[in-house]
């Protein structure tokens, strides 16, 4: 049909595409949830107020169309405004295309094959859709016009970009030959499309047009269910051809030819927000592809580009004639008004205002009677067969009523059938022919694929050979993994070796320190008993100085006693002088009281004799004491100092030892180590030279088969390219030269076909023989790496025991030297116990003798003080008497001995005041010299 003549038609001008706007109500979920609202449709304005909200501001966005219908719109309103007057342009002759376009869930479904509810009595329901409508109003107007038509009618369904015939009753009972179930498109070498093997249905009446939709319905459920299909995912397009004859002006016999497409697009919907899977992602792709080449072919006649991509999609190929070709066309573009829709919403109003802008150039097309039968002939050939079939298959012929009504026509028509009969015999011929060299074709195409099959396992052996040695390149990495794993634990306790070398050597160092810490101490000691030294000299000499004091305060008391004696005798020798003749008589008197003077005197000085000897041989003592015990504590720390720096030089010796024992297991340690790395990295070389050799020939392998591939394939399309150019060939010079063409076809394609399959052979035996080389290489590389491996393990093995051997041995004869040292401390320990309580007994014992010295000291001069007193008491006693005995020989005698009474009491009294004086004075010294005794020895010596 898209081969009519278009010069005869009428030509209108360049008219824009009609688009109205349909908004359904709100679903009752939606309703349920007041879900709110957000399109406002203006009927009587023809637009559509969207509102968006961005952030907090709300934006009103109109859009005006040629018609909207609101959610209260019935589907007849749509149907009377705006379907309805282009159904009567198809009944002029026009070609109309109707597409619903819009979100999923929106309507398209039920704008145009309605709400399911079918026609009751010749009654449409309120629901039915506009495929319904426009069939009836068909029928109708055609009836009411009694015009002698024959409509047809197709039903198509695109879904993956594969076309599927919804009215092919036969081929929807092999549902899992695809090959069968699927038509394709095809060039009718005018610029057109015509789909081959798709099947068109003579139709007579409006409920063979509802029945035909019931049908198609169940089986697309029936696909639905076996294909995962679904009506949101797929286009379907309805097409009704109208072929009707009319008188034209001139009065000649014109046949007039409508076409009304009712196309159902998929849904429009986000495929981001679809969730789509890897599967449905495709179908999403697929019809996004279709949707997306339909926008762009919008958008190129509205920019009115110099190219369209109509043959980007079926789609629009199929449709090309009626997007801005001579076709009048409406999309009804269907919208939500609900606010979870409003961005598809606003996508589907941008989508269908900017479809305004096509503009078409509509043509009727009408023909003459004779040049539409000449011209279309060959064409009606494959639909009139068809349609003989058809009626063969029900015992009778069917045509319109109306095509009986005049004899005149019955008998032309009954010739024509005649002729068309003889005809279709020819073509039935050539049809045998032609089935016989499609059979041929049929093996031919079977061979092929057999070897293809054949090179695909081929293929595939090589895809497992190379998936196999990827499984013995991941074994060989665990290995390595596992070695790996291997050395780094024995780093670990090669640390950890070192760590306790470490610890030890800390150890050793504490007790360093320990030891440094008792050599501070006995240092400290030394100091004490030097302090202590200096303390007794301080001592010696302070008590020396003492004594020195006490010596020189007798003896100036001695000296004074003898000048006052002397006074006393020069005074006495005056007075007797003086007083010669007076006392004559008590001359002896005197005498006596001079020699008892003398004899106390005398006796005194005695007594400070034995004082000061006794005081020499108390400080002799002393000091002989004194010098025995620093000799004692010298000998004692020269000993003790002999001893610990013995102790110390062989701990200093054993650290060395241990030191240089450290050092030497340190360098064996390292040499280890060394080993090990060099060990490592030889082979982790080797491992990298395996990897890298793995992935020359793993890339050679894949350049291979990508090779292999792309010879293929271009082998294969070359193929398919020539066989598709001679078929096309075929195709238009079959009609003449049917045999020739045959016998030189067939030998030709036998000979591509065979050179094809040689090449073919060649190469696949080419790239095994290539693979086995390759694969042959790796196997012989990868027992080159096995080898190699073991070895390394061994030797691991073996640097590993060495190494522990080492380590123990190593480690046994630091815990000798550690258990020697520890010994010797403790010793040293127990000398520096025995040292100190030594010299704390020492210390005791001096003290004690000490004590007792200046105890007993004390004790003579306290006897030596008592003798002094009762010699002085009795000195005194005796001059007492002797002057009793004077005072009472000569009280009665001589007044003027009283001045010289006086002036002997005069030198006698200070004399014993001086005397007193003299023994208060040795008393405090004395007891100053107890005191700083004490104090020295308490305080200063003993540490008190
Ligand atoms: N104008 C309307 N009035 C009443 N019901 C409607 C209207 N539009 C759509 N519906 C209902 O909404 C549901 C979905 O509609 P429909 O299947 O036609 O959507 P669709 O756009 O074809 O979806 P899809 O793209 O998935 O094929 C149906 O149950 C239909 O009856």
């Amino acid at each position: 049909m898209e081969g009519f003549d278009a010069k005869c038609g009428e030509k209108l001008e360049g008219v824009n595409v009609q688009v109205v706007l349909r908004c359904r109500p709100l679903s009752e979920e939606d309703e349920i949830s007041r879900t709110p609202t957000v399109v406002t449709c203006d009927e009587l304005k023809g637009e559509v107020l969207a509102i968006q909200s961005i952030g907090n501001k709300q934006t009103e966005r109109a859009f005006v169309f040629d018609k909207v219908f609101g959610p209260t719109s019935q589907q007849v309103d749509l149907f009377t405004q705006s379907v309805s007057p282009l159904v009567s342009d198809v009944l002029e002759g026009f070609h109309c295309t109707i597409f619903a376009y819009g979100q999923t869930a929106t309507g398209k479904t039920y704008t145009m094959e309605g709400g399911g509810k079918m026609a009751k009595n010749g009654e449409l329901h309120s629901d039915a859709g506009v495929i319904q409508r426009s069939a009836q109003k068909c029928f109708e107007e055609l009836e009411a016009k009694r015009a002698q038509y024959i409509m047809k009618v197709s039903f198509l369904e695109i879904y993956n970009e594969e076309i599927t015939d919804l009215l092919s009753s036969k081929k929807w009972e092999f549902l899992d030959d695809k090959s069968t179930r699927r038509i394709t498109l095809m060039e009718d070498g005018k610029g057109g499309v015509f789909v081959r093997g798709m099947e068109e249905d003579i139709v007579y009446s409006a409920d063979e047009i509802y029945k035909i939709l019931e049908n198609a319905a169940t089986r697309r459920h029936r696909t639905a269910n076996l294909l995962n299909k679904h009506s949101s995912r797929s286009h379907s397009i309805f097409s009704i051809t109208i072929h009707i004859k009319d008188i034209s002006r001139e009065g000649q016999e014109i046949i007039k030819t409508g076409k009304l497409n009712l196309v159902d697009l998929a849904g429009s919907v986000n495929v981001l927000r679809s969730g789509a899977g890897e599967g449905r992602a495709r179908e999403a792709g697929e019809i996004n592809k279709s949707l997306l080449t339909l926008g762009r072919v919008i958008n190129a006649l509205v920019d009115e580009s110099s190219h369209v991509p109509y043959r980007d999609s079926k789609l629009t190929r199929l449709l090309r004639n009626s997007l801005g070709g001579k076709t009048k066309a409406c999309i009804i573009a269907t919208i939500s008004p609900s606010i979870h829709c409003l961005e598809e919403t606003l996508c589907t109003l941008d989508y269908a205002h900017r479809a305004r802008n096509i503009k078409s150039k509509p043509e009727i097309n009408q023909k003459t009677m004779e040049s539409t039968m000449m011209k279309d002939l060959n064409y009606e050939i494959d639909h009139l067969k068809k349609e003989l079939n058809a009626t063969n298959e029900k015992n009778s012929i069917h045509f319109p009523r109306d095509c009986f009504l005049q004899e005149d026509e019955k008998k032309a028509i009954a010739e024509k059938m005649e002729r068309m009969e003889l005809k279709l015999k020819f073509k039935d011929k050539q049809l045998i022919v032609l089935q016989e060299l499609y059979d041929s074709q049929q093996y031919l195409t079977a061979d092929l694929i057999e070897e293809l099959d054949h090179n695909q396992i081929k293929l595939e052996g090589s895809e497992k050979m190379l998936l196999d040695q990827e499984e013995k390149y991941q074994k060989a990495k665990c290995v390595i993994r596992e070695n790996e794993h291997l050395i780094m634990k024995l780093q670990h306790s090669e640390r950890e070796l070192v760590e306790h070398a470490h610890s030890l050597r800390s150890e050793l160092e504490f007790n360093d320190a320990d030891i440094s810490r008792l050599l501070c101490k006995i240092e400290h000691k030394c100091n004490i008993e030097e302090r202590n030294q200096i303390i007794l000299q301080r001592f010696q000499s302070h008590l020396t100085q003492q004594l020195h004091i006490l010596l020189k305060i007798v003896s100036t008391s001695v000296m004074e006693q003898e000048n006052q004696l002397q006074e006393i005798e020069d005074e006495m020798h005056s007075f007797v002088c003086g007083k010669a003749m007076a006392t004559r008589e008590y001359k002896g008197w005197v005498e006596k009281l001079k020699d008892l003077y003398c004899s106390g005197i005398t006796t005194l000085d005695g007594l400070a004799g034995q004082l000061d000897q006794n005081s020499q041989l108390t400080f002799g003592k002393f000091y002989s004491q004194v010098l025995t015990h620093s000799t004692y504590v010298d000998d004692c720390l020269r000993g003790i100092t002999f001893e610990a720096d013995n102790l110390l030089k062989e701990l200093q010796t054993d650290f060395s030892n241990q030191i240089f024992k450290l050092n030497v297991f340190g360098k064996l340690q390292h040499e280890g180590h060394q080993r090990t790395a060099e060990a490592t990295r030889s082979i982790s070389n080797t491992f990298i030279n395996f990897l890298h050799m793995l992935d020359v020939h793993a890339s050679r392998l894949s350049k291979i088969l990508e090779e292999t591939q792309i010879v293929e394939d271009q082998q294969l399309s070359k193929l398919e390219r020539e066989f598709e150019e001679c078929a096309a060939i075929e195709d238009k010079q079959l009609l003449e030269k049917v045999v020739e063409m045959l016998t030189s076809s067939n030998a030709l394609k036998r000979k591509q076909v065979q050179k094809a399959i040689n090449a073919l052979r060649q190469n696949a035996h080419e790239r095994t023989s290539n693979l086995q080389k390759e694969v042959s290489n790796t196997q012989n590389f990868t027992s080159l790496i096995k080898e190699q491996w073991r070895l390394y393990i061994e030797e691991t093995e073996r640097h590993y025991l060495e190494n522990i051997a080492a380590v123990e041995s190593r480690r046994f004869s630091l815990e000798e030297g550690l258990n020697d040292c520890i010994e010797k401390t403790e010793m040293g320990s127990l000398l520096w116990e025995n040292s100190w309580d030594f010299t704390v007994s020492l210390g005791k014992e001096t003290i004690a003798l000490m004590e007792s010295i200046v105890r007993n000291g004390i004790e003579a001069n306290q006897k030596i003080r008592a003798d002094i007193s009762s010699g002085a008491t009795t000195a005194l006693e005796n001059l007492d008497a002797g002057i009793k005995a004077l005072q009472s020989s000569i009280d009665c005698s001589l007044e003027s001995d009283d001045d010289a009474c006086e002036k002997i009491n005069s030198i006698i009294i200070p004399s014993l005041r001086e005397q007193l004086d003299l023994k208060s004075r040795h008393c405090d010294k004395i007891l100053e010299i107890k005191e700083c005794v004490d104090k020295c020895v308490k305080h200063e010596y003993m540490g008190f």
